[in-house]
């Protein structure tokens, strides 16, 4: 998994080195068009034997000036080149930010791909470079759609792939000249087209026929769904699930589904006043859903608050991992695309303040909380629908998770983005748009306890621009007598 496309921090990063390394290109080139403006100027000079150079003393002057002075200045600077220096200066730039690598480019495909699929854009838009009423600055080639076409198989999108490798074909007919070289390109794209299918048929039944612990894995590891269904699709329980999840989840992002108003009913927005000086100036709170409780709360961190926090994060920023609760490992993962930092209490005194300010809105300790999570997202970051608890009265862990599970989520939005990167609760039919300075706060845990499957949630793809989100997960210790649980298994 390549570490540069994940996060919009590391692409700005590469942007500037990119800069200048284009720049002492360009430097080098005009050094370089100096050399060969000596050389082409000792050639235009020579005259041959249209001159007399035997017999004209001035000629003859003109003559050992040339093959001496002037020569000297030629053989100069064909030693001369500034190549090597260039070269190296160019490996100093390019070190000093972390260079994508091969399954950088293959990521950024993918996320194209996904970002398609999601946002049902249209391949001819995508190869246009058209994204909403964004213009790229190049159109995508024959190679460039293969390589998406590649990348969806290998991530087993096939359906998808086989349509990018249809686009591959129709490009290479329309080329002109229809070369030799080209038609056999044509001709093996169709023949391996058999090969794709058998290989999806074997991938396909292997994983029908693979037992229950593999098949767990997959929710974490960002297996399609289309692949997903394909495995289930004798079983209808899984099947339905799957298939009304995927539409649910596309549905939000594109803003295709949303509530029906009598799930409104009831709900409201209003001013919250926690503690009595914020009566002077309350949070303003929107629920958004009653059971479980899932609330926005507007406007609750400031610009420098938000500045401060990220500049804090950005040096601190990884590749994300997820938890594998089949090996209790740490693992990379397709089904969350960004990069994330820890932020602590200590940090800066604006943490601190935001810790309070956590305890104000929701009443709760932050005592038990875990570090702030700063998440950036780019090109096609997301994160697929989980839940945040870890279900510690179902599921056995290695290791317990330090202070009970996680009780409730608050999850500041840092930025504003462009397109896309909302965070949505697909059996709710709840869709948060990313604003600048807002909270999502939610309940992850029944009173009893257990963990509530109702909370799914899952990120967006970011479709334009980046995102950046900080999340604080509170734990159940200490809440004791903030939240009271109950021992009733129905509450
Ligand atoms: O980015 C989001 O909107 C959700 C992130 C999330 O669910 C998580 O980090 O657990
Ligand atoms: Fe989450």
């Amino acid at each position: 998994l390549g570490e540069v496309h994940t996060s919009a921090v590391t692409v700005a990063q590469l942007v500037e080195a990119e800069n200048s390394v284009t720049h002492a290109l360009q430097e080098y080139v005009k050094k370089e068009e100096t050399r060969l403006g000596t050389i082409k100027q000792y050639i235009r000079s020579w005259q041959g034997g249209l001159v007399d150079y035997v017999h004209n003393p001035i000629n003859s002057f003109h003559l050992l000036r040339r093959v001496t002075k002037e020569y000297h200045a030629v053989q100069e600077s064909l030693h001369d080149t500034f190549a090597e220096a260039v070269l190296a200066n160019l490996r100093v730039l390019r070190e000093s930010v972390q260079l994508p690598v091969e399954a950088d480019l293959n990521g950024a495909a993918y996320a194209l791909v996904r970002l398609q699929h999601i946002y049902n854009l249209s391949i001819d838009d995508l190869i246009d470079g058209h994204i909403r009423n964004k213009k790229a600055i190049q159109m995508l080639s024959a190679d460039d759609c293969l390589r998406m076409a590649q990348q969806s198989f290998n991530n087993l999108e096939f359906e998808l792939s086989e349509k990018w490798y249809q686009k591959v074909v129709e490009l290479l007919m329309a080329e002109q000249p229809l070369t030799h070289h080209v038609h056999l390109m044509i001709d093996k794209l169709v023949k391996q087209k058999e090969h794709r299918v058998m290989l999806r048929t074997l991938v396909t039944q292997m994983a029908k026929d693979s037992d229950d612990t593999v098949l767990d894995q997959f929710s974490g590891l960002g297996i399609p769904t289309s692949f997903q269904k394909q495995i289930y699709e004798d079983h209808d329980q899984e099947y339905v699930q799957l298939e009304k999840l995927d539409h649910l989840y596309s549905g939000l992002c594109r803003g295709d589904v949303t509530q029906p108003p009598e799930a409104y009913a009831g709900l409201k927005c209003g001013y919250a006043y926690s503690h009595d000086y914020r009566r002077l100036m309350p949070f303003k709170v929107e629920l958004r859903w009653a059971d479980p409780i899932i609330v926005v709360y507007h406007d609750v961190l400031s610009e420098a608050e938000i500045s401060t926090v990220k500049h804090i994060a950005s040096p601190r920023l990884e590749t994300t991992m997820v938890h594998s609760f089949t090996t209790h490992q740490m693992q990379k993962s397709l089904a969350r695309v960004g990069k994330t930092a820890w932020v602590q209490r200590g940090d800066d005194t604006t943490v601190d303040r935001i810790l309070q300010r956590i305890e104000d809105m929701t009443g709760l300790t932050t005592d038990t909380s875990e570090d702030f999570h700063v998440l950036n997202y780019g090109i096609g970051g997301h994160y697929d629908a989980h839940v945040d608890f870890f279900d510690l009265q179902n599921k056995s862990l290695d290791k317990a998770p330090h202070l009970g599970d996680r009780l409730a989520t608050m999850l500041f939005y840092l930025n504003d983005v462009e397109a896309g990167g909302s965070t949505v609760f697909p059996t709710l039919a709840v869709e948060v748009p990313a604003r600048q300075g807002s909270a999502l706060f939610w309940f992850n845990l029944e009173r009893n306890g257990k963990g509530d499957y109702r909370t799914m949630h899952a990120a967006c793809p970011v479709l334009l621009g980046e995102k950046w989100i900080a999340n604080l997960w509170l734990h159940e210790f200490g809440q004791e007598f903030r939240w009271p649980c109950t021992l009733d298994p129905k509450d």
